[in-house]
């Protein structure tokens, strides 16, 4: 009689709670479809009622094509999750991502952390707090860090050429090779440089066990994305600090950890020879960016960085620079293998600009070739290094954009990808065509369209957490492009397939031109591709 008695308070129980979770989903549901504050914005049903499509893609790595899709279908302000709008409009841009904007970074940037000692500029969300970081880490960018970067970049670029050609004779096209790869060699060794005081030397022939390292970023941030686009991402940022990020290191990879202790050893030696060479003049010191981080200062005059934080900034370091270079190198090098005029267009004023690839130097020659700064800022636009959206959440008492006023707590953004093929915007948004960013009669191209133009294109963000490593990418692209073309011949492979990166007729709307280098979404942007051959020019 008892146990039937429990049993049936069981089973009541059980029917409460189910009846519970349905009457509060469904409550949900309804109020987030027709009250909620952004109800009438427009988007697919599902969206605007729950998280999962947004988090779907982001686990398939097409998010950003996604996002393109929705906006063509319902135009330039789109709502993607019951709390998030994203716009495809210059001037909503401006509002969301000034410094006047009332915004902070979302809790997208938290869930990055890997515990609560790795606190770095970029994933801390208080606006002040990341002010006050931001302050400090802009004195390791400045014009003198840039020219005591530039020794770095020039020697392994020059020793990336080498081997670009190593195993073939004078007159001959080397084997063909995956760029991809080939570009990540060079920034992950000048960045390991730059930041570690150490080159990685995963471009050398030699075996070598961080030759798989840029993989292990690349799997580490498509592990993690998923998550910090969940519709449970609020509940995550909670639990990492209460037991979450002890599961996530318990259960991280074997390789991923591997990486993470050999960062470590790196930083730790670094701070040996940084202590070491303390008592030597500054110009007998090693002045990469991790000097400069030592160096830095806070408003009282103090070293800036407590050792856990420089160990937290140097990686942060090494993930915003390497990817986002690559990733550029790869698209300049996949548009300009399909365009023979243009790659010619190039390389003259390369060659007419400086007499030989050793004088390629930051300076004003460099920045006069602006049909190289136009094919880098082409590539950027169709490929962006960040494809999807770099969260925003309004702060207390709202924000106005593009005239309309939006709650405290809504998460904005505006896609990299979705405003690059913008067709309303560009017209032949698909064409790969550097043209459109210099003014000049005989294409017709005024100052004013290109300041248009200019207004819309942000591939290193704006405002408060734009990129401050903007000067020494655009440096390390344009002494990577420059030296590689004065000194070698570059074609897409003639035979075999050399298809690697484009896009594919039978893939999904969005992803089909081949003559689009297509990415994969991973808060990065994940690419293959393209297949090329190089060549030594006759001397
Ligand atoms: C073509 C190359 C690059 C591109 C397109 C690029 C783009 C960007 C973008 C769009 C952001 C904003 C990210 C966000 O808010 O979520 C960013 C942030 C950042 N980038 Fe870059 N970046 C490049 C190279 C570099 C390099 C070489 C470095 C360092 C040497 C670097 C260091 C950083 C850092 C530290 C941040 C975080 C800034 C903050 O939160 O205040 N980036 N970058």
């Amino acid at each position: 009689m008892s146990i039937d008695f429990v049993s049936w308070t069981l089973k009541s129980w059980i029917v409460v709670a189910t009846a519970l979770v349905l009457t509060i989903t469904i409550s949900q549901i309804i109020y987030n479809a027709f009250f909620h504050p952004l109800s009438k914005v427009p988007g697919p049903f599902l969206c605007r009622i729950s998280g999962i499509p947004s988090w779907y893609y982001a686990t398939r790595g097409d998010r950003h094509i996604w996002l393109w899709q929705l906006f063509q279908i319902y135009g330039p302000k789109i709502r993607v999750t019951p709390n998030t709008i994203l716009f495809r409009d210059p001037a909503a841009y401006r509002d969301i991502y000034t410094q006047k904007a009332n915004v902070q970074k979302a809790a997208f940037y938290e869930a990055w952390q890997k515990d609560k000692d790795d606190i770095n500029t970029f994933n801390t969300r208080n606006k002040q707090a990341h002010s006050r970081r931001r302050k400090m880490l802009n004195q390791s960018f400045t014009e003198q860090s840039l020219r005591a970067s530039q020794p770095f970049l020039i020697k392994h670029v020059d020793r990336w050429n080498e081997l670009l050609v190593a195993e073939t004779g004078d007159d001959q096209w080397s084997k063909p090779m995956n760029f991809a790869d080939v570009s990540d060699t060079l920034v992950f060794d000048i960045m390991g440089d730059l930041c570690f005081g150490t080159s990685f030397d995963i471009k050398e022939r030699e075996e070598n066990p961080f030759k798989t390292m840029p993989h292990v970023v690349v799997q580490y941030m498509q592990f993690f994305y998923p998550l910090t686009r969940s519709p449970m991402l609020n509940l995550i940022v909670w639990l990492k600090p209460r037991g979450l990020d002890a599961l996530f290191k318990s259960i991280t990879p074997p390789n991923i950890k591997s990486y993470i202790s050999f960062v470590e050893d790196c930083v730790t030696k670094r701070l040996e020879l940084y202590q070491a060479q303390k008592e030597k003049t500054v110009s007998e010191q090693r002045q990469d960016m991790f000097w400069f981080l030592c160096d830095a200062k806070d408003d009282a005059g103090d070293p800036a960085y407590s050792e856990g934080e420089l160990r937290a900034e140097a990686n942060m370091l090494i993930v915003g620079g390497t990817d986002t270079t690559s990733v550029t190198l790869a698209a300049v090098m996949f548009y300009l293998t399909r365009d023979a005029l243009r790659l010619q267009k190039l390389v003259d004023e390369i060659q007419s600009t400086f007499s030989t690839p050793e004088h390629i130097a930051h300076g004003p020659q460099l920045t006069s070739c602006i049909y190289l700064r136009a094919c880098i800022d082409e590539a950027m636009r169709l490929s962006p290094s960040g494809p999807s959206e770099l969260p925003r959440e309004i702060l207390k008492g709202g924000a106005i954009i593009n005239g309309e006023f939006y709650p405290q707590g809504t998460v904005v953004g505006s896609s990299g990808w979705a405003t690059g093929h913008n067709d309303e915007f560009y017209g032949d948004s698909e064409v790969f065509r550097p043209e459109r960013w210099i003014p000049d009669e005989s294409t017709g191209v005024t100052e004013e369209e290109v300041n248009v133009l200019r207004a819309n294109f942000h591939p290193f963000a704006q405002g408060p957490g734009s990129c401050p490593g903007k000067n020494i990418a655009i440096l390390e692209l344009s002494i990577a492009i420059a030296r590689t073309l004065h000194r070698l011949e570059v074609r897409k492979p003639l035979e075999g397939d050399n298809s690697l990166g484009q896009g594919i007729p039978t893939n999904g709307w969005g992803m089909r031109n081949k003559n689009i280098f297509q990415l994969q979404d991973a808060y990065i942007s994940v690419r293959n591709g393209p297949m090329v051959q190089f060549k030594k020019r006759p001397v």
